[in-house]
């Protein structure tokens, strides 16, 4: 049996996939048993899952193009999709925290979502951050015991066998960072040298303690992007009972009464309706999905009738408790230009600001080329250097999506609300100064001449800090798992108060998790997939 999710087109595949589906296009069916709309993450396992099941008829819907580029394909192209029609191109609000700078918030705009655009880094997130889902929700489903059996199920672990933690058979090819850059290795023995322990890979033991740093997991395979629309959809893309639509909008949910029915699409510019038998699935990410709940009426009232959008289903909670990860780059000249591997991204580290803390509250991701701010790369950037992408793993502050207008195809205002916290820019301080030291290290002497960002012997103090804040592109929790007033959804991950409309993608997770956020979006999709398969007798 050919392997499909392996790169290139295997056995005339690719080929036969693309027939059928153009097919399937042409022949729409006016019902489906089930709509996924969005294939990111989330979105491209739901519909596998479910499609694998041939007696299913599965839509799957996705507002960009197909994934056939090079720039999503080659691992070392991933920044060059930044700022095209494979990127929704948000842009925040001026945030007076920053003093004033309206942050760019990319997200993955294609079939693969933001797997497509992203960094390849898989990360799992803490033990401490699924058993607090689990307390939040009241269902152990979501520990870290329960998640742990899910990744294994989900992985296809090519580095050193790990029993306990990593599964072998899954669909997900996940590797350690192959022939890494001899500045990924600087950054190991530089931890180690302050006293940070040094893991064999970041997903297992590392991710129980308070922190560590480790080669990074990446979804590359055989020198390709491996996204998880290519290890969970592409496969089956043959399969009679499943239909990918592109480049066609889900404009708004419909309703009878409170039972959601159908989507209304857009689609080579004509708008129609399309009916779900069974159940609808939202996958649309964390800032388009809050979007399309209010624009179906689905939110605050007040923000609702403000816009004329009659209510289907008051919940205060959808667009709010917006969360992000936010980085504060420092950059080093190298002495020799060093060319980037791989993505570019191979070392990762997770550490604490104080020591009182029992959970790492830093994210460190290493960049092998450099990447500034708008601002702190006034400061000077330099033609061959690298960037420790050091930030927040568990930020205190909280933004909001709120919609502009009740036309879909107007941008939401995203207010990402960064450092609002006072705890943030303390946790800000401790980390540009762990960032620094661990740069200044001996370990990186050989390869590096100076700190350009901030600069040698420079002062760092607040204005650095808000100058350098960036996204690290981790947008989640806009319509959070729970049964508090500002939750939006149940730990089945139905939408409270209305039959027939589930929620999978980042905007569940009730606060961001500690790491790069793809592999438990991975998670979610699994989980909303079971919980379906159980409910409808599957
Ligand atoms: C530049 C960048 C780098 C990143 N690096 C990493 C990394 O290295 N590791 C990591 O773990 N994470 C990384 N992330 C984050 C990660 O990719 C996201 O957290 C993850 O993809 C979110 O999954 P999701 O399912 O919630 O949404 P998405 O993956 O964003 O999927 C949502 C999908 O829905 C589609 N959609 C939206 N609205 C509509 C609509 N109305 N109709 C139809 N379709 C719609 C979108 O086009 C998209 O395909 C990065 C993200 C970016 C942008």
């Amino acid at each position: 049996m050919t392997d499909a999710s392996a790169p290139g087109d295997t056995g005339g595949f690719e080929r036969r996939a693309r027939e059928h589906q153009a097919e399937r296009k042409a022949n729409l069916e006016t019902t489906y048993d089930f709509i996924v709309c969005g294939a990111g993450s989330s979105g491209s396992v739901v519909a596998r899952r479910l499609a694998e099941n041939p007696a299913c008829s599965v839509l799957l819907i996705e507002a960009g193009p197909d994934d056939e580029a090079e720039s999503v394909l080659d691992p070392a192209l991933w920044p060059t999709n930044l700022g095209t029609d494979r990127d929704w191109g948000f842009q925040a609000e001026p945030n007076p925290h920053l003093d004033g700078r309206a942050l760019s918030m990319s997200m993955g705009k294609g079939l693969g979502g933001g797997s497509s655009v992203n960094v390849m880094v898989w990360a799992r997130g803490h033990r401490s951050d699924w058993d607090h889902f689990a307390a939040e929700t009241g269902d152990p489903n979501w520990n870290y015991a329960s998640v742990l059996d899910i990744y294994r199920r989900i992985e296809n672990w090519q580095g050193q066998p790990d029993a306990k933690y990593r599964g072998t058979t899954g669909p997900v090819w996940v590797q350690p960072a192959k022939g890494p850059s001899p500045i990924a290795g600087a950054l190991l023995d530089a931890a180690e040298g302050l006293g940070i322990p040094r893991f064999d890979h970041p997903n297992g033991e590392m991710m129980e303690g308070v922190g560590g740093v480790a080669y990074a997991d990446m979804l590359v395979r055989e020198g390709r992007r491996q996204s998880l629309y290519r290890a969970y959809v592409r496969p089956i893309a043959d399969h009679p009972n499943l239909t990918i639509l592109t480049e066609t909008v889900v404009r708004r949910v419909l309703f009878d009464g409170r039972h959601a029915i159908g989507v209304e699409i857009e689609r080579a510019g004509s708008i129609s309706a399309i009916k779900a038998s069974t159940e609808i699935v939202i996958s649309t990410g964390a800032i388009n999905t809050p979007k399309l709940l209010m624009l179906s009426g689905v939110g605050d009232r007040d923000e609702l009738a403000r816009l004329g959008i009659p209510v289907i289903q008051h919940l205060p909670g959808v667009g709010r408790n917006l969360q992000d990860h936010v980085s504060f780059g420092c950059t080093w000249e190298y002495r020799e230009p060093l060319a980037p591997r791989n993505s570019g991204s191979e070392a990762t580290l997770y550490w604490k600001s104080r020591p009182d803390l029992t959970a790492p509250d830093l994210l460190f991701c290493q960049v092998e080329f450099p990447v500034p701010s708008e601002r702190t790369a006034l400061l000077g950037v330099p033609d061959h250097g690298w960037t420790m992408f050091a930030g927040l793993a568990q930020p205190h502050s909280r933004g909001r999506i709120r919609l502009k207008s009740a036309d879909p195809s107007e941008m939401p205002v995203v207010d990402a609300n960064m450092l609002s916290d006072p705890r943030d820019l303390e946790a800000a301080r401790a980390c540009v100064k762990l960032c620094r030291e661990i740069g200044s290290s001996d370990a990186f002497k050989p390869f590096v001449s100076a700190e350009r960002i901030p600069g040698t012997g420079r002062q760092v103090d607040d204005a650095f800090i808000r100058d350098a804040a960036v996204t690290y592109w981790h947008q989640c929790g806009t319509a959070k798992m729970g049964s508090d007033d500002m939750s939006v959804v149940d730990p089945k991950l139905a939408v409270h108060g209305i039959a027939g409309l589930r929620i999978a993608d980042g905007s569940v997770l009730p606060r961001v998790t500690t790491g790069n956020t793809q592999a438990p979006c991975a998670v979610i999709g699994e989980r909303a997939a079971d919980i379906l398969r159980h409910l409808q007798g599957l």
